[in-house]
């Protein structure tokens, strides 16, 4: 994928161009001022400031798709960058006594940019909402980049920890039934070997979504490891459970996933398991869920 930096060139540039002109307009007006005279706090503070400013909107270029809020959030911070620049060389430059221009420079841009970047930030909470929304039988009220894996993206083994614990809690607290999900892809092994590492990455983010889809506003969709998925289902007793499973088996079995390269139709399986929680911590209910998967997996090999 480019990388997003390279959608916003121009206002990277336009920013670096405004920077420069005032630069040589400060050197064109006044006189610069012998190092021994320059004052290293308010040099340290000013062009510090002015940096991280910058880097600030480096980050958030980077990391934003091209649009309104990226827009009004890179103006808000382009003119608290210019206005810190512009503060930090007259640490340099001196200018004579009658020129009035440097405070408008100076002090204009950042109040209109602070209420750019009010603005841009109201606009990126609406958005924030959306995104959530979107999110919401991913993360279950928590957030933590770090334990989602990039592929699917689902969060993976410890953030369904941290969030089984919790609810575990809060099932006993509320007198409610816990209870969990495991999906895991049958041959998944002999797939990614005939068709591909790249078409089993496709098919494991397929089936996130179909997961997704099959799956209430409450649950909470993880990504054990591997082709393995596990499903926390808040206020849901075993037989509904149990239905739940088989739903997600039936949704996997009538994918009609089709390849990247010659659209040949896979013919998906997924083996599933559910417990219902019974005063246990949740290291032993997800042992005993994947005791379930290893017996349901068992019985499918003994069938075969
Ligand atoms: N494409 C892809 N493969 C992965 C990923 N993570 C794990 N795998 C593969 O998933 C496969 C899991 O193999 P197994 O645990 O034997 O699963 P299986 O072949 O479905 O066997 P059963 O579960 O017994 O039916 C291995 O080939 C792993 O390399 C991934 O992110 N992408």
């Amino acid at each position: 994928m480019p990388s997003l930096l390279s959608h916003h060139h121009v206002k990277l540039f336009a920013v670096l161009l405004a920077a420069n002109l005032a630069l040589l307009l400060y050197l064109a007006a006044g006189d610069p001022i012998a190092p021994h005279d320059w004052v290293l706090l308010d040099i340290l503070g000013e062009g510090g400031a002015a940096l991280l400013a910058l880097a600030w909107l480096g980050l958030l270029l980077k990391s934003r798709p091209a649009g309104r809020v990226t827009n009004l959030l890179s103006l808000g911070l382009s003119c608290v960058f210019f206005s810190l620049w512009v503060d930090c060389l007259d640490e340099f430059i001196q200018l004579p006594a009658a020129v009035h221009w440097d405070h408008w420079l100076e002090s204009a841009p950042m109040p209109v940019g602070l209420l750019l970047l009010t603005y841009g930030l109201y606009h990126w909470h609406h958005e924030q909402l959306a995104i959530s929304a979107q999110m919401e039988k991913r993360e279950r009220l928590f957030r933590e980049h770090l334990l989602f894996d990039k592929l699917t993206p689902l969060a993976g083994a410890d953030y369904l920890r941290r969030q089984l614990q919790l609810s575990l809690e809060e099932s006993r607290r509320e007198r409610q039934p816990l209870s969990l999900i495991a999906v895991d892809l049958d041959d998944f092994d002999a797939l990614n070997q005939r068709f591909g590492h790249a078409e089993g990455d496709e098919v494991l983010q397929a089936v996130t979504q179909l997961l997704l889809l099959n799956l209430r506003r409450q649950d909470l969709l993880c990504r054990l490891a591997g082709d393995r998925f596990v499903i926390l289902l808040p206020n849901t007793g075993e037989s509904q459970a149990r239905q739940l499973a088989k739903e997600m088996a039936l949704a996997v079995e009538h994918l009609a996933h089709k390849t990247r390269q010659h659209g040949e139709r896979l013919q998906l399986k997924a083996s599933v398991a559910s417990t219902m929680a019974l005063g246990e911590n949740a290291e032993q209910l997800l042992r005993r869920l994947n005791l379930a998967l290893a017996h349901a997996k068992q019985t499918l090999a003994l069938s075969a």
